[in-house]
């Protein structure tokens, strides 16, 4: 009886957990992305953008947002560390790829790395949420600009959005992040990612 009531309970006031994955090339702007989320979602103040490095190893970020616990993953996107990402994949209940906007001479190394992201079996059916950044920089690509330019047909199997922001003035990111967590609580993906977590528990 206990545990049908805790059950119970649980289902009615826990809320959902999503782990996201934070991808992107070197300098897109993922660690400053992170850092804008914590300062948007919590109490905490993220580090200004003149505290920031290149990331080796991995940044975590929870926040919650939209009745729901949200868990960031930001991992380093040099060509060398890159070939970590896939570790992060099998529970990842989301993606998030970031793309600087304003540097047209690396759209073509941003969009090779993201369509070997969508190509991965471990991402089967994952929303893929991509931030067209730096749409503070004067002559940045627009989302539409940027969706255009990737012209995925992976994207369009996938539920996915290109969302234009800036990690620097928060611009767009709340439209996006509402997008992602309604994505993920109605995808197919994430019921499976909680069959597969029931599975063990028990
Ligand atoms: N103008 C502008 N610059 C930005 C924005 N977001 C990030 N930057 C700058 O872009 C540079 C790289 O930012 P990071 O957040 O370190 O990039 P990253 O994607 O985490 O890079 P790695 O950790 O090497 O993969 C820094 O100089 C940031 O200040 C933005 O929205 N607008
Ligand atoms: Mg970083």
């Amino acid at each position: 009886m206990f545990s049908l009531l805790y059950g119970l309970w649980k289902y009615l006031f826990s809320k959902a957990e999503f782990h996201v994955l934070i991808l992107g090339i070197d300098k897109a702007g993922k660690t400053t992305l992170l850092e804008k989320l914590k300062t948007l979602y919590s109490d905490f103040e993220g580090l200004p953008p003149d505290r920031i490095v290149p990331t080796v190893g991995l940044n975590i970020g929870r926040i919650e947002a939209y009745k729901s616990k949200l868990i960031f993953w930001d991992l380093g996107g040099q060509l060398g560390l890159r070939t970590i990402w896939e570790k992060y994949f099998e529970e990842a209940h989301a993606v998030l790829y970031v793309i600087d906007a304003a540097n047209q001479a690396r759209f073509e190394d941003a969009k090779s790395a993201l369509e070997k992201v969508l190509r991965h079996e471990e991402l089967k059916g994952a929303p893929i949420l991509i931030f067209a950044n730096k749409q503070d920089v004067e002559d940045a690509s627009s989302a539409e600009e940027i969706s255009r330019y990737l012209d995925l047909k992976e994207l369009n199997e996938q539920l996915s959005m290109v969302q234009g922001v800036s990690a620097h003035d928060g611009t767009g990111i709340k439209e996006g992040i509402m997008w992602l967590v309604d994505a993920m609580k109605t995808s197919k993906r994430t019921e499976l990612l909680r069959q597969r977590v029931d599975a063990v528990v028990r």
